[in-house]
């Protein structure tokens, strides 16, 4: 297993299959990409299938344990199932999608050897949702959800931003998770790191102090130290503390913003679309080509962004006398012009 300078050992990879989507949500950071919009039909820039399995099976070399396929809109891809199928052994197969290519297609992914979805739902207003998606698809996420439930996939996550246009759907959809078996919900504090527009930002502390006061029980989960809160179904009447039985939901929240202590728990290394290493979703100052994908390359190339890897906040980000943020001098000079 590889560690950085920092001690954090690298145990999972996010793979972008595509910087492609068929939405142009309002916040959207493309995991560091850049702009969705553009054309929607395959591109050469992308990785192969080969390329993907061929740099997985080098990940797994390393004693990585978990992928994750992201984007853009990764089922977009066609040959997400041929990836899936041809991910090493022993290695969770997960991915992050907005839901609309589900339906007709999740069964398929699930005999691939997918374990995991996370399906990003932001509202449950049609046109709220078409507001912050840009599309009308609604429906068609909501039968994606479904079918991904009906294909087996347990439990299935909801990915919810929460910023300006959506906080005031906390607690309905935190009421939905617990009311419906299966769904949990991922509370993702808004990031504008990337994508600008910080007035949009909630204060994430004042949704963990709710939440706190709302569920029967708290949990920590290693990674990124993140808080998992169990709710009741208040309206099914199964509000015992402690009670395992349905009418129970879990809501996680994701909060990585200005928090040294989520930098400090990660544990995943990026690749982009294009077959770059990245070492922080934050960052696009350390892309580590690697060459024609050959294995060795990759391994080389694994090496070195792993040695590279740096906590974004509390390390490349530092705070001033002032107690604002800014760019630690040390490796502004490190990665200037790489
Ligand atoms: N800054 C930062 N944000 C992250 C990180 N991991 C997840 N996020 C945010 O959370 C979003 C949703 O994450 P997902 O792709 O659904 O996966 P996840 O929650 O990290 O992983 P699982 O819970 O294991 O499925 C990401 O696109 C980011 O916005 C991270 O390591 N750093
Ligand atoms: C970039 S999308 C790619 C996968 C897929 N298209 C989807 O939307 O689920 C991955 C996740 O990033 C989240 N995300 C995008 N921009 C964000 C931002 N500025 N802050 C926080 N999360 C963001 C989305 O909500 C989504 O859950
Ligand atoms: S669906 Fe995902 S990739 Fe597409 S615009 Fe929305 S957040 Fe970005
Ligand atoms: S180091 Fe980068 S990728 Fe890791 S949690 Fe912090 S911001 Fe996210």
């Amino acid at each position: 297993m590889l560690t950085d300078e920092f001690g954090r050992e690298v145990t999972g990879v996010r793979v972008s299959l595509t910087d492609r989507c068929n939405f142009d949500c309002v916040y959207c950071h493309n995991e560091g990409l850049g702009d969705t919009r553009g054309p929607m039909d395959p591109q050469d820039d992308e990785m192969s299938a080969d390329d993907v399995v061929r740099f997985l099976e080098v990940a797994a070399e390393f004693d990585v344990d978990a992928v994750k396929f992201t984007g853009g809109e990764p089922m977009l891809r066609q040959d997400l199932e041929e990836i899936i199928e041809r991910t090493p052994d022993g290695m969770e197969v997960s991915l992050t999608t907005n839901g609309t290519f589900l339906p007709g297609r999740a069964e398929a992914l699930v005999d691939a050897g997918l374990e995991r979805v996370n399906v990003s739902q932001d509202a449950l207003d049609p046109e709220d949702f078409a507001a912050v998606t840009k599309s009308g698809a609604y429906e068609k996420v909501l039968e994606g959800v479904e079918a991904a439930l009906e294909a087996g996939l347990d439990p299935v996550k909801l990915n919810m931003v929460v910023f300006e246009h959506t906080a005031g759907y906390v607690p309905e959809m935190v009421d939905h998770v617990a009311a419906n078996d299966g769904l949990q919900l991922q509370l993702i504090e808004y990031m504008p790191e990337l994508t600008g527009k910080p007035e949009w930002n909630v204060d994430i502390e004042r949704v963990h102090d709710w939440l706190a006061e709302r569920a029967d029980e708290i949990e920590h989960r290693e990674m990124h130290d993140r808080r998992r809160y169990w709710v009741s179904d208040g309206s099914s009447g199964a509000d015992d503390v402690g009670s395992n039985a349905a009418g129970r939901g879990m809501v996680e929240i994701v909060d990585p913003v200005e928090n040294p202590t989520f930098c400090a728990n990660c544990h995943r290394v990026r690749v982009t679309h294009e077959g770059y290493l990245k070492g922080c979703l934050n960052r696009n100052d350390d892309l580590k080509p690697m060459g024609e994908m050959t294995k060795p390359e990759i391994r080389d190339a694994f090496r070195e962004v792993v040695a590279d890897r740096v906590p974004y906040y509390g390390e490349y980000m530092v705070r001033n006398d002032d107690g604002e943020w800014e760019i630690n001098e040390k490796y502004l000079e490190e990665y200037a012009g790489a």
